[in-house]
């Protein structure tokens, strides 16, 4: 090291050495400084200023943030991918000896920022610690803002595709090549302690994750709530259903037009968090479900009671992060100002309980919320108001909680009073109207008397300094004052700050009773926005059965309903796995094949989410997974073309699907050539019929016509259709689903719809014929179907080697001219053998 280095320098070289992939905020006085390569880094993307230091060393760019500021920039580093260390202050400047004692207190990284200027009050911020080999990955996705953990087990093959699901920023993994994202990090001997109780991958992958939030926290870390979602019942559905089924996201990734955008009435961040957790994993249990369904009926059902809760709701901050910020000593006074009032308004809560008797769910609930009237007694007492942004200002706490406090404060506060007072009567011993006390850095406090007045001044007065025209005294009073007044500024702050880290240390000894009243909170935010939903858009409770039955009368979808121009047109649905298992439903491109679908597989997550359906009365047999094979969007990122994508989707389904699963199949096989399409589409639908191995509830919308004749090939196979009104070659969708096929598919009847132009559309209409002249057999059944004659796409055009063969006299050949004709044959049809003969 540099000997010219001074020796404050000397200090922070020494500790970016030990971090020398992070950028050191090294706290000097009210700022952050950044010096060297971090200084010119920071200034371009935080767009601070860049400045420099000179004093005894050469030249070092500096760039600098107000320390109040702190977290909102840490943020933007931190998003554009750099990790912060954070070095402070360890003793009072004023106390120090020499240079100012300083170390590391945090290291800032993407999952582990949780000031709430960094992180999304309506998402979890998760670190994903990943161990296991790659049948079996055991994974801890670990909030530290919510001190929450959820356990996951997934594999090679569904690892992106599970972990896609949640906001995670910030991936651990204990072997090379587990994931492309993912730090390495050294697997531990064995688990710690704590984490023994759960299985070994998943012991293993909470440990990672522990240490390395202890390593960024410097402190222990200690998950509240561990839940393991590869143990509990749950309605499963890949990423892809979420997507195709725009739950949380829209195609193009955000969150408009979701069934969240629908649903997302909540009043707190943590009931936004819970309600995004239910979307995800909606139950699988009938008991749970129609305990949530009924604490959702009987809000719905009183609208005074509801509306008053909710109100309520609405004045309770992020209690979840808000605690977690005081026990990671991340926190600002205001944090306990917030805290209590959201406690005050926990309370006013708790006053409800009664009026909810009839809901189990909802009394363990409120049973849930401690009552908080001693803690808040002490943050009533202890907290200001409005206290400034740190306690480093004072006026944190209130007056009249500590007497000392009381008194430090009242010697600063009154020391002009009682300097005045000194003064009048120091004026009247004297009679030296001029006299005056003054106050100055050198001398502190003295008494000024003009030289015309020298011969009254007392003996006891000691001469500190003449001036011109005047004398400047001090006196054991006057000392003894400044001493006092000096001493009570001196310990005023400390002694403020010890009393609110003291209050902290109160409030965190009721860290679970918060923890515990917070996720009732969000329960019943969550409930009672299904009720305020189900209300105001007219949602009915469902039943729920255990078979595996779908009847649903009026079911509407509850995304378009809201965004449609036109009135939306309810309609019914009856699907089991006997005489109705699988609807093959037909009808022109736009009719509305999707969307009655879609709609169907929204009343099943919702009605297993515990909230109402858009239906006026549906039966939801309860469904272990859902499927949906929907669209045709190339995923170029992963490589693969529309047919590919279209064929790993329905593989993913026939290797899945179970009797209980919910499958929808929004197209198959369009991707290819029409017989390749046809073919496999008739054949997925065999497989997932109720004479196949799968036999779930499906419903198969298509293009295909030829699939229509399934229904008398196998029985539970329907055909549904989309009514259309043809009215002078226009097209009227009249929305309603009816029993039977389409009678013709208005393909080119759309295309006209799509400004095609006429004479495409005219000459598209002679080849149709053309088609559907050789389509059909003469009893009426489809020729792809059974396999005779397959239709010439272009009418009769006669191939030459047929008309070879037709021409041949077989009676004048020799056998061995007939295999020379055979050989002449095949190798004009392609083949490879070679002639033996002449
Ligand atoms: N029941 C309904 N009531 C009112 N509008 C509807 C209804 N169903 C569908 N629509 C409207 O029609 C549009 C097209 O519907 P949808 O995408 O379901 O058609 P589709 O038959 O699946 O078409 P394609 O075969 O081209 O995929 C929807 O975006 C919606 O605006």
């Amino acid at each position: 090291m540099s000997d010219t280095l001074t020796p404050m320098m000397r200090q922070f070289m020494e500790i970016k050495d030990q971090y020398p992939d992070a950028m050191l905020f090294f706290r000097m006085g009210d700022f952050y400084e950044l010096f060297g390569e971090d200084a010119v880094l920071a200034s371009e993307i935080l767009k601070i200023t860049l400045t420099s230091r000179d004093k005894g060393e050469k030249k070092t760019p500096m760039a600098g943030v107000p320390h109040h500021a702190l977290e909102g920039y840490l943020y933007k580093l931190v998003k554009a991918g750099h990790k912060a260390v954070i070095c402070d202050q360890l003793e009072d400047p004023r106390q120090a000896k020499g240079i100012v004692k300083r170390g590391v207190t945090r290291i800032v990284t993407p999952s582990t920022i949780i000031h709430h200027d960094g992180v999304d009050p309506s998402q979890h911020n998760f670190l994903a610690a990943l161990h296991g080999d790659d049948d079996d990955i055991c994974i801890a996705l670990w909030d530290l803002s919510t001190a929450s953990v959820k356990l996951l087990r997934s594999n090679r093959e569904q690892l992106a595709d599970d972990l896609r699901r949640y906001p995670v920023s910030e991936y651990l993994v204990c072997r090379d090549g587990l994931l492309e994202q993912g730090q390495l990090v050294q697997a531990p001997q064995q688990s710690a302690a704590d984490f023994a109780r759960f299985e070994h991958g998943h012991a293993m992958a909470l440990t990672m994750a522990s240490a390395y939030l202890e390593g960024t926290q410097l402190r222990t870390v200690r998950p509240r709530s561990i839940e393991d979602l590869s143990a509990r019942e749950l309605l499963l559905m890949d990423e892809n259903t979420c997507v195709n089924l725009e739950l949380l996201r829209n195609m193009g990734g955000g969150r408009e037009h979701t069934l969240l955008w629908v649903l997302d009435r909540t009043r707190t961040a943590m009931g936004g968090r819970l309600l995004r957790d239910w979307m995800r994993h909606p139950l699988y249990q009938q008991h749970a479900i129609e305990q949530r369904l009924d604490a959702v009926e009987l809000l719905a059902g009183q609208y005074t009671l509801t509306g008053s809760i909710r109100d309520t709701l609405g004045r309770i901050h992020d209690l979840e992060r808000l605690i977690n910020r005081i026990s990671l000593d991340q926190h600002k006074p205001r944090d306990l100002v917030a805290l209590r009032q959201s406690l005050r308004f926990t309370q006013e809560l708790r006053l409800q309980a009664p009026h909810c008797a009839d809901s189990p769910l909802l009394q363990s609930q409120f049973g849930n919320m401690e009552d908080f009237t001693s803690l808040l007694d002490l943050l009533d007492r202890a907290m200001c108001d409005e206290p400034p942004v740190t306690v480093k200002n004072g006026q944190v706490i209130r007056s009249g909680y500590d007497a000392h406090l009381d008194q430090l404060r009242d010697v600063r506060g009154n020391a002009r009073d009682r300097i005045l007072h000194m003064e009048a009567r120091e004026k009247q011993a004297t009679g030296i109207s001029s006299l005056k006390i003054r106050y100055n850095r050198v001398f502190g406090y003295y008494i000024e008397v003009p030289k015309t007045h020298q011969n009254r001044v007392p003996a006891e007065y000691i001469r500190k300094q003449t001036l011109v025209n005047a004398e400047r005294y001090v006196t054991e009073a006057i000392k003894e004052l400044e001493t006092s007044i000096l001493e009570a500024e001196e310990q005023l702050i400390p002694y403020e700050e010890s009393i609110y880290a003291d209050i902290c240390q109160q409030v965190l000894q009721w860290f679970d009773p918060i923890i515990n009243a917070a996720r009732s909170i969000a329960c019943i935010d969550v409930l009672s926005t299904f009720a305020e939903v189900a209300v105001a858009y007219d949602y009915r409770k469902p039943r729920i059965s255990p078979d595996p039955v779908l009847h649903v009368q009026g079911l509407r979808h509850p995304v378009i309903e809201k965004l449609s121009v036109e009135p939306f047109v309810a309609n019914d649905l009856v699907l089991n796995t006997d005489d109705q298992q699988l609807m093959i439903i037909t009808g022109p491109n736009m009719a509305g094949k999707s969307t009655y679908m879609r709609q169907a597989a929204l009343a099943v997550i919702m009605a297993q989410m515990g909230c109402f359906v858009p239906a006026t009365e549906a039966l939801i047999g309860l469904c272990d997974r859902i499927f949906t094979r929907v669209g045709a969007s190339d995923n170029l990122v992963e490589g693969k073309s529309t047919f590919m994508v279209e064929m790993s989707e329905t593989a993913n389904i026939l290797h899945h699907a179970t009797r209980n699963s919910l499958i929808v199949i929004d197209e198959v096989g369009r991707g290819t050539s029409t017989f390749d399409g046809i073919s496999i589409a008739w054949s997925v639908a065999e497989h997932l019929s109720s004479q196949g191995p799968i036999g779930a509830r499906t419903l198969f919308a298509t293009h295909f016509h030829e699939l229509t004749d399934l229904e008398r090939e196998l029985h539970g196979v329907v055909n549904f259709h989309i009514l259309i009104r043809e009215n002078h070659g226009t097209l009227h969708f009249l929305r309603k689903v009816a029993p039977g096929a389409a009678p013709k598919s208005y393909g080119i009847e759309v295309a006209r719809l799509a400004q095609i132009p006429l004479s495409v559309i005219e000459r598209a209409h002679e080849i149709l014929q053309n088609l559907e002249a050789r389509e059909y057999s003469p009893e009426g059944r489809s020729s792809v179907v059974h396999s005779q004659d397959p239709p010439f796409l272009f009418g009769a055009v006669e191939d030459p080697l047929v008309e070879k063969i037709r021409g041949l006299n077989l009676d004048e050949c020799t056998p061995r001219q007939a295999l020379q004709i055979l050989y002449e044959l095949k190798s004009e049809a392609g083949g490879s053998d070679t002639s033996r003969g002449g």
